[in-house]
């Protein structure tokens, strides 16, 4: 699991380990993390060695700037030619500086140098960046981006905010970042995750004084109805705020059929999706079901007969969930419009006791009512997550909810108080409480139609096989996003051809 810790606590654990330690340790520690990756870098680019090769340094006014500095003075060691712009000469890190000119580096005021760098290291701003990147740091920002220099940013990169992943204006886009003690939250959801590149983490020793975060604030204060951003960003739950499943997570949560399974014990998800007027939804979500793990896949709806000519293994009723017979999960919403009849499914499907994956219509039809059962797994993209935001009296546009995902997608769990995956570029997948999932697997192209409905089937089906909604939802969208690029391959890509990547995506997970 990759975990990713917000600012509160990562300064918390520093302080702590910094008490015990002799002064600047840790900034040594960054700092030969940061040189070490830079060499490297070097040795494999265009310049073939450290020796010679040109370094620029931007150093900002805090501590991020200090790790900068110090790394370009082990790297001017070496050999490199190591400049340092100095965006706020006034406050740079002294020690940084008077290290980075006693091992022959100068400062420099001429942004061209970073268009002839061949590494260029940013160190503006780290964990304690806030708002917008200033204008000091603008020519020196747009000249990186277009010379040809490996640009490696300093524990995350400069403008992107460190507990969200927003990037309020300009910021730094880095080849690699190299990040320091843990992952940070905006490494790992878009826009700031696309910033960041290829992230390496260095130890600094911060596992010694893991489990030190505050308790999990209580859910029960955040409860709808007010505007967001008055209340801390994320509990500190366990110390981390966000994960990403890894592969041999995934591996581990995967349902297989042992020797004694039978089609019932693996389970059975019913799907309440389609209509007259969609049924290429039903048929795309059924499709994806059957893959997922699942003993057997049962349709209630107007599309049966389109289901089953497509999959002769589906049970289908043309009734209600209701009439359908006993299902250890329901998927409901995609496709099924928004009239009597798929409100009355909706009804049924959260009726029935069993964990309920709502999506699409569901969710416009579930926005009315303003709450959803404990068990429940919401999967709305931006558009829907506005609607359903509104259905707790909370106000955001489509934009709001992109540039700060998490925290959007956390006010609906806990306005609604169940289990929320916010679809999109960076896949969130959060209950009330407890650390977030983000998916990184999935890929642009699969911005295609029918694709949330193969999701949908897929996220329903494990839900049935006994997996929690968070366990669900985050593993249908890792396979979802895995079996997107194995499809797409850098071409466009469809629902069907996802679906028919899912085996193969499945046996690369386990
Ligand atoms: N605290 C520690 O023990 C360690 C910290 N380390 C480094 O220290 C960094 C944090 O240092 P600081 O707390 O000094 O904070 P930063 O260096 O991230 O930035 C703080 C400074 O940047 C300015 N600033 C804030 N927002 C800005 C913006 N949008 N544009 C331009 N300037 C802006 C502020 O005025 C402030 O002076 C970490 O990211 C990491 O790189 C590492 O040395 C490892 C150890
Ligand atoms: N830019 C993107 N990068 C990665 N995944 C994306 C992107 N845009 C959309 N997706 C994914 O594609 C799927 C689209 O689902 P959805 O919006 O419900 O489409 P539809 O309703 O047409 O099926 C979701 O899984 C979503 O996470
Ligand atoms: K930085």
């Amino acid at each position: 699991m990759r975990r990713a810790h917000a600012v509160e606590w990562v300064r918390a654990a520093e302080g702590e380990l910094m008490a015990r330690l002799p002064e600047g340790t840790l900034m040594q520690r960054a700092a030969a993390g940061l040189a070490a990756t830079c060499a490297e870098l070097l040795r494999d680019g265009a310049p073939g060695r450290v020796y010679g090769s040109r370094v620029l340094v931007l150093a900002g006014s805090g501590d991020n700037g200090g790790d900068a500095l110090f790394a370009g003075a082990r790297l001017a060691r070496r050999g490199a030619r190591v400049s340092a712009a100095l965006l706020a000469p006034e406050r740079v890190h002294a020690g940084g500086l008077a290290a980075l000119r006693a091992a022959g580096g100068r400062v420099t005021e001429d942004p061209a140098e970073a268009e002839r760098a061949d590494l260029v290291l940013d160190g503006i701003v780290g964990i304690g960046g806030r708002g917008p990147l200033r204008d000091a740091a603008l020519p020196w920002v747009h000249a990186a981006g277009q010379g040809a220099a490996t640009v490696v940013a300093v524990d995350l990169p400069s403008g992107v905010d460190p507990d969200t992943g927003a990037v309020p204006g300009a910021a730094v886009r880095a080849d690699v970042t190299v990040t320091f003690g843990t992952h940070k939250p905006g490494l790992l959801i878009d826009p700031g995750a696309s910033y960041a590149g290829v992230v390496r983490l260095v130890d600094i020793g911060l596992a010694e004084v893991r489990g030190t975060g505050s308790a999990p604030s209580d859910p029960r204060r955040a409860r709808g109805g007010r505007a967001l951003g008055t209340e801390p960003l994320a509990p500190l739950f366990d110390g981390h705020v966000v994960e990403a499943l890894q592969q041999e997570d995934v591996a581990a949560l995967l349902p297989e059929p042992d020797a004694e399974s039978d089609k019932y014990r693996r389970g059975v998800v019913g799907i309440a999706a389609g209509s007259a007027r969609y049924p290429g939804a039903a048929v795309l979500a059924v499709g994806a079901a059957l893959h997922g793990g699942v003993g057997a896949v049962r349709y209630a709806g107007a599309a049966a007969r389109e289901v089953v000519r497509a999959h002769p293994e589906a049970l289908v009723g043309e009734g209600g969930p209701k009439d359908a017979g006993r299902v250890q999960a329901w998927v409901v919403g995609p496709g099924l419009s928004q009239d009597a009849e798929a409100e009355r499914a909706v009804t049924e499907a959260l009726d029935a006791d069993v964990p309920v994956l709502v999506d699409a219509d569901g969710l416009r039809l579930l926005a009315r009512r303003g709450s959803a059962p404990a068990n429940a797994l919401l999967t709305p993209h931006a558009g829907e997550a506005v609607a359903l935001l509104a259905g707790i009296g909370v106000t955001a546009t489509r934009d709001q909810v992109e540039a700060e995902r998490l925290r959007h997608a956390r006010a609906l769990a806990r306005g609604y108080r169940c289990t929320v995956l916010l679809k999109g570029s960076t896949t969130v997948v959060t209950g009330p409480t407890g650390p977030a999932r983000v998916n990184a697997t999935g890929t642009a192209q699969l911005a295609t139609a029918g694709s949330g409905d193969v999701l949908s089937g897929l996220a329903g089906a494990l839900l049935a096989a006994g997996l929690s909604p968070v366990d669900a939802g985050s593993v249908a969208a890792y396979l979802h996003g895995l079996a997107g690029r194995l499809s797409s391959d850098g071409a466009p890509t469809t629902a069907t051809a996802i679906t028919a990547a899912l085996p193969e995506a499945w046996r690369r997970s386990r």
